[in-house]
Parts: C-alpha cells; sequence; structure tokens
C-alpha cells in the first residue's frame, strides 16, 4: 500500500511537482485519484507555488483508471464506488486551476492517464512516450473527458480513429498533431517541464485550456459529415459493441453544445456502459489473460527463467515453419531440421515467405527481416544440436515416429535442453515414454498460422519440472503470445472444449437445418466464421481424422456424421479445390454453394435423424445454443478434470484460441452470463429430444446448476485428485 501514494514536492523556483506512484503503471487507483485531489488543492492554496507540473514515478506517466475497480463494480453492481474524477478533479482541479499545469509525459499515458495530461494547460512528453485512449478495448468510452478534449487538440479525425481502435500513437506523432508541446530527452524532462510552467505562469507561453478550444474542430458540417462515415463504418467493424455508436454520440454532444455540455454526457454514457454485458466481458478478458501468468508451483517457487538462445524446429512443414518464424523474429536463433533438402528448402521458403510477409505488411523493419533471416540455419542431421536450448517437435501426427525423434534428441541435445512436442493431440506421455528425462518433456502447442495466432498451449505432464514449465512461459513471452498452462488429455484445453461444436452442428444440419443458417448465426454472435466455412478452411482430410480421433477419446459424446465423407465421394474437398460447402473464387468472398444442397439432403437421407422425417423448427437464438452449449458441457469436464488451473484460463484459450469473441468474456463467463440453469436445463432437453451424447449434461455442470453456482467459480472440493496439472 505504501507504494501506492501521491507526492508533491516543492522547489526553490516555485514549481509543484506532483507524482504519481503506484507500480507497475500507476494505474489511477481510488487512493490515488484522492491523494490528485489533495495536492493539486494544496498547490492551489500555497503562496510559494507559481506553476505545477504532474509526473509519473519510474519511467510511466499512467495506464489509466485502475481497471480492477470495473472489475469491483461488475462483482458489486454499485457504480457508487466511482470517484467524479472528470468534473471534480480533470476541470474544477486541474483545467480551471488558477496555476499552470504542464504534464511531464514519460513512457506511456494510456487512458485515464492521458485524459488527466489532456487537463493540463501543456504537455511535454519524452521520445517514444505511448499516448492513446483504449477504453472501448473495454467496453466503455474515456470517462475523465478524454471525447472532448482529445478531438479538440488532435482533430476530430484522427481522434475518433485513435478512440476507435484503442491504437496509442507515439509522442513524436502526437508531437507533429498538436497533443505533445514538445518532447525532450528523458533526462530533461522535469527540467524542461517546470520551466515551461513558469513560462506559463509569467504568460511567455500561452496558458492554453484544451476543452475551450474550438480551432481544429472545423464547422458544423464538417464534423457532421465525419461523425457519419465514422458510425457507418463502426456498424460495419463492430456491430456488437455499444461503445463504439455511443463513443460517437458523446463527441457529436460536444461539438453540437459545447465541451463542458460534452463532460457531463460523457460521464452519463459510461456510468450506463461499465454496467454493460461487453465491458463486463472485455474487463474480465483483460485481468484473466494477466493471471495466466501465475501458475502455481511454477511461478511462485523462486525460480528464476533461464535464457533462450538457440531452438531447434523439427519439421519444416506449415506449423514448424511458422514456430520457426515466431522464434526468429523474436531475435531466437532457429536451427530447422528436415529428412531431405526437398522439403528443407521448401521449409525454409515458407519462412522467408512468413517474414517477408511481416515486413510488407509494415510488423517488422526491412533491416529486422533481414537479420531474422541471418539467424536461420537448415540442416538434414543432429550436429547442431548440441547447443540449442528447446528442441520443438513438429512433425506429423504419428506416435512412433515423434518416440523415435524424442529418444533420438534425448541423446544429442545438451542436458538442460527442454525437449517439446507440437502435438495437437497425441498424449505426451506416449511421446516420451522411451525417455529417461521425462521431466523434460513439454507440450508447446501453437495454433496454426503459428507465426500469428496469440495462444500457446503449454502442455505439461504429472513430470514435467516447474523450470520446464517457466522457461517455455518465458519463450512464449518473447515470442509474443500468451501462453496457457494446460494439462494433458486428447484434445488438450482448447480442441477438447471445442471438439463438440462440429458435432453439434452436424447434428443440426441433419435435423433439417439450413447449414448457411447455422454459419451465419454463429458469425453474428461473434465468431469469424461459421463452423462449416471453418470445416472448408482446415480441410475435409483434418476433419476425417480428429473426427476419429475423437470417436475414440470421447466415445458416447460423438455424432458419428457422414457428411465430410460423402463430400469427398463427391469430388469436393473445402477451400483447398476450391469447392466445399461454399464456392471460393480468386478475389471474392467465398459465396454458399447451392450444388451443396443436394449432398446435404443425401447426408439427411442416412441419418435419419429428423423427428417424423421432418425438418425441426428452431430459432436463432436455439441454433446459437445447441452449437454452443456442448462446448460448454465439455468446457465443464476440462474444469472438472482440472485440465487448466482456473475457468478463467479456458476463457483466454477460447478467445486465443479459437477466436471466441473477446466481448463475451470468453466460453466459461458466456455460459455464466446466459446462466448455468438455463443451460443445463437446454441440453437436458435436447439429450431427451435428440440424443447426442454431447447434449447430456455433465456431473460438473449438473452439480452446478442444482446449486446455483456460477462456472467460474473455483472448485468448492478440490479436483486434485483427477488434476491433470
Ligand atoms: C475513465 C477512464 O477513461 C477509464 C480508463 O482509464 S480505463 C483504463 C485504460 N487503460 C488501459 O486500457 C491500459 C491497460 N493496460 C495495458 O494496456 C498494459 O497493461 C500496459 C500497456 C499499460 C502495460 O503493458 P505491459 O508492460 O505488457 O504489462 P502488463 O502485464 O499488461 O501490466 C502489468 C500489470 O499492470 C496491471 N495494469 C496495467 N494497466 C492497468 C490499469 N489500467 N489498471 C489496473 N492494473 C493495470 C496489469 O494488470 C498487470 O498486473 P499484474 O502484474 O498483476 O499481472
Amino acid at each position: 500500500m505504501a507504494q501506492i501514494r501521491v507526492t508533491m514536492e516543492v522547489g526553490n523556483d516555485g514549481v509543484a511537482v506532483i507524482t504519481i506512484s503506484n507500480p507497475p503503471v500507476n494505474a489511477l487507483a481510488i487512493p490515488i485519484i484522492a491523494g490528485l485531489k489533495e495536492k493539486f488543492d494544496e498547490a492551489t492554496r500555497r503562496s510559494d507555488v507559481k506553476a505545477i507540473v504532474l509526473t509519473g514515478k519510474g519511467g510511466r506517466f499512467s495506464g489509466g483508471f485502475d481497471i480492477n475497480v470495473f472489475q469491483k463494480v461488475h462483482e458489486t453492481g454499485d457504480l457508487s464506488i466511482m470517484p467524479d474524477v472528470s468534473v471534480d478533479l480533470v476541470v474544477n482541479a486541474m483545467e480551471d486551476c488558477k496555476k499552470p499545469i504542464v504534464a511531464a509525459v514519460e513512457g506511456l499515458a494510456l487512458g485515464g492517464g492521458l485524459e488527466l495530461a489532456m487537463g493540463c494547460h501543456a504537455r511535454i512528453a519524452a521520445p517514444r512516450a505511448q499516448l492513446g485512449l483504449p477504453e472501448l478495448s473495454l467496453g466503455v468510452i474515456p470517462g475523465f473527458g478524454g471525447t472532448q478534449r482529445l478531438p479538440r487538440l488532435l482533430g476530430l479525425s484522427k481522434a475518433i480513429e485513435m478512440m476507435l481502435s484503442s491504437k496509442p500513437i507515439m509522442s513524436e506523432e502526437g508531437n507533429k498533431l498538436g497533443l505533445i508541446d514538445a518532447i525532450v530527452p528523458s533526462e530533461e524532462l522535469l527540467k524542461v517541464s517546470r520551466r515551461w510552467a513558469l513560462d506559463i505562469a509569467d504568460r511567455r507561453k500561452p496558458w492554453l485550456r484544451s476543452l475551450h478550444r474550438t480551432d481544429k474542430i472545423g464547422s458544423l458540417s464538417e464534423a457532421r459529415e465525419v461523425l457519419r462515415i465514422a458510425r457507418q463504418q463502426a456498424k460495419k467493424t463492430a456491430p456488437n459493441l455499444p461503445q463504439h455508436q455511443a463513443c460517437l454520440d458523446v463527441i457529436e454532444e460536444g461539438i453540437v453544445h459545447g465541451g463542458y455540455n460534452g463532460v457531463l454526457k460523457e460521464a452519463k454514457v459510461f456510468k450506463d456502459l461499465v454496467l454493460s454485458d461487453t465491458a463486463k466481458g472485455l474487463v474480465h478478458v483483460f485481468l484473466a489473460q494477466r493471471t495466466t501468468s501465475k501458475v502455481p508451483n511454477v511461478t511462485d517457487v523462486g525460480l528464476k527463467p533461464r535464457q533462450t538462445k538457440k531452438v531447434a524446429v523439427i519439421g519444416g512443414g506449415l506449423m514448424g515453419s511458422g514456430i520457426a518464424t515466431a522464434l526468429l523474429v523474436s531475435n531466437i536463433y532457429v536451427v530447422l531440421k528436415e529428412v531431405n533438402s526437398e522439403f528443407l528448402l521448401k521449409g525454409i521458403k515458407t519462412i522467408e515467405a512468413n517474414i517477408r510477409g511481416l515486413a510488407s505488411r509494415g510488423k517488422l523493419t526491412k533491416d529486422k527481416a533481414e537479420k531474422a533471416l541471418s539467424m536461420l540455419k537448415g540442416v538434414l542431421d543432429y550436429s547442431e544440436f548440441k547447443d540449442v536450448d528447446m528442441v520443438i517437435e513438429a512433425v506429423i501426427e504419428n506416435v512412433p515416429l515423434k518416440q523415435k525423434i524424442f529418444s533420438e534428441i534425448e541423446k544429442v541435445c545438451p542436458p538442460h535442453c527442454i525437449l517439446a512436442s507440437n502435438t495437437s493431440t497425441i498424449d505426451l506421455n506416449l511421446i516420451g515414454e522411451k525417455i529417461k528425462s521425462q521431466d523434460r518433456v513439454i507440450g508447446a502447442h501453437f495454433f496454426s498460422p503459428a507465426h500469428v495466432m496469440p495462444l500457446l498451449e503449454i502442455v505439461r505432464t504429472q513430470k514435467t519440472s516447474p523450470q520446464v514449465i517457466l522457461d517455455l512461459m518465458t519463450v512464449g513471452k518473447i515470442i509474443k503470445k500468451v501462453p496457457v498452462v494446460v494439462g494433458n488429455c486428447t484434445g488438450f484445453a482448447v480442441n477438447r472444449t471445442f471438439f463438440p461444436y462440429t458435432q453439434s452442428s452436424h447434428l443440426l444440419v441433419s435435423l433439417g437445418v439450413d447449414v448457411f443458417r447455422i454459419d451465419r448465426v454463429i458469425s453474428n454472435f461473434g465468431l469469424p466464421i461459421g463452423p462449416f466455412q471453418l470445416q472448408d478452411l482446415a480441410g475435409y482430410g483434418v476433419a476425417l481424422a480428429v473426427s476419429k480421433e475423437y470417436e475414440t477419446a470421447f466415445a458416447g459424446r460423438t455424432f458419428n456424421s457422414p457428411l465430410v465423407e460423402l463430400l469427398v465421394k463427391k469430388g469436393r474437398n473445402g477451400k483447398n479445390n476450391g469447392k466445399g460447402y461454399y464456392i471460393y473464387e480468386k478475389g471474392s468472398k467465398p459465396k454458399p454453394d447451392p450444388s451443396v444442397l443436394p449432398i446435404i439432403e443425401e447426408f439427411r437421407q442416412l441419418t435419419k435423424t429428423m423427428p417424423g422425417g421432418k425438418p425441426i423448427s428452431v430459432t436463432d437464438k436455439e441454433i446459437l445454443e445447441m452449437v454452443l452449449f456442448p462446448v460448454v458441457n465439455e468446457a465443464c469436464r476440462v474444469l472438472d478434470e482440472g485440465v487448466v488451473v482456473r475457468p478463467s484460463d479456458l476463457d483466454i484459450a477460447s478467445v486465443l484460441g479459437m477466436s471466441f469473441p473477446s466481448y463475451r468474456g470468453g466460453i466459461v463467463f458466456w455460459a455464466d452470463t446466459v446462466g448455468v440453469d438455463h443451460v443445463y436445463k437446454s441440453l437436458k432437453k435436447w439429450s431427451e429430444m435428440y440424443g447426442g451424447g454431447f447434449f447430456k449434461p455433465s456431473k460438473f455442470l449438473e452439480e452446478r446448476a442444482i446449486k446455483g453456482i456460477p462456472l467460474s467459480a473455483a472448485a468448492t472440493s478440490s479436483p486434485s485428485s483427477r488434476s491433470k496439472l
């Protein structure tokens, strides 16, 4: 608590330096806000203070309002704990202060942090400080006057772009656009800011109140046109997100009725949005994502991560080359091993294409791309493995082959080397069965394309050592993935949880529901594509192989659908040959293919699941729930078996691995939002009506529904006897 404070020091020059201290990002926690109010009042009162500088301790101005307070509001529904910052502090105590205030910004000024800076009379920044209003990414809008001051400082179009995209700009750009008054080296930041504040006090520099400015807004009709276009775009890009339209409404209020009225409307709309399901989901995802880095008995036992400088990747296929790409662009040396020069060359070419692709999309500078490529070495034998810190095996899913590779690498790699497999389904105990160092065996499950998708499932067995887990978590973070540690089972956390997704969709089609309607319902819900388009994209070979795997592992909970086999028989192969459920033509969006309908009819004749031979009648909501509740049901088994450390880890895994909409908080959080009892009763009803083992409620779900306990609540009795962790 001692670290959470606001301090004030008054120098001989008559400048009071007010410093926010709340490591690591100087979040504006409630005591900080109270402290700021107190210090600004004191500085205003004191006769020895001529001017004020506001800054943050430890090289960071402020990461914004304390997001934990949002969580508290969500838990209690009590909005009264939110202090009035917008008028009381930013307008009255700061902007209308009788003494000039200069913000000295270093590191970052985000959300409420930037809003405080905009309430000051000038802003001086260190180079490369991040400036942004990312509130919309948390389901709210800026609430300390940002919707009003940013357009007045930057112009309407740029301000709207920054708020709606939630993306920060650098202080250099801020300086060009007028948000920042000067950029100075870090060491001089305070000195220059003090002088600047005194210059304002002595009228050598202008005393500007952002909220009173109108010079950058343009005429009313111009502003309305910019807002109209932004509204249209937001309707397309963020159809399920109320905060986007709300933000534009609030900006408009300020333009039409003046900045102060805008501030008042902003405060009201902000409070409404804080309690929305969208804000609850997004705040949950923000905090849950950070919690994944806390793994009991791994990150809390004083272990230090070891350095990983060089990694060997075995297999240069799609996954192997994607993994190699991710490592290379993060400055890790890669040895890529293949079985012959033809495959090796292909792997290297794919990596080169990946890296050049990142560079052409502006994600990597040309120099960095060249450097990454120079860190790659292709090999056909193990001679380069003697000094690698980690091996990631990414060959085809074949148990004897993987076992052979693990026996070989155990012999040729140094004793500290981590032995990882990128398998997506095979039991890791089986892979490591034949070797002695089972404590070094671990799963590094990347999602395709591995250099793009953010999730890294780290699969531990009962024998994997905590040091090895910690090291892989650290590498995961270095290569900018979100590592989630999970237990060992078929499909691990993500594929296991989502296996019923395709099963239930196929059952629905067999019951007479239109394929394209199901895809539409799912993408309207917020997943990027529906289950059938996903199947087209992943390829039917994968669908067939995976369904066999699931039939064995999840016997009794699968629907033995002959649909994909029928499609293959009729010469369809999904996106691969341009013919799936959809037609794929270069340069145009996939179009539903009507010629697939007779095949679907044939499928229905084969399965004979339609009650009385007639298609069932269902609403869109029922379709959504019939597809996703079986996923929730499997998630319950995953929680019950202790495959994840905590329920929120499964939320993050579903958001980052399956692109489950983050604004719905992830699969477990969403289930709690719709109600455990409703999920349970619906599944029970469908299991009685249609069979389908995946509908039958799991014991865990049943217990939670009967006792009225949310799925996200920690286990009441420890699952340790079954825990996979
Ligand atoms: C009324 C106002 O308009 C409303 C607001 O201001 S809403 C808040 C707006 N601000 C934001 O959205 C910024 C959120 N934070 C971030 O994007 C990133 O944390 C960051 C860019 C500041 C730093 O990133 P990085 O260095 O990678 O560290 P990261 O792991 O994310 O955060 C470090 C710690 O600070 C915490 N933190 C970061 N921002 C926080 C915030 N605004 N409130 C509370 N905690 C915060 C994180 O939870 C994490 O906690 P942990 O150590 O216990 O896990």
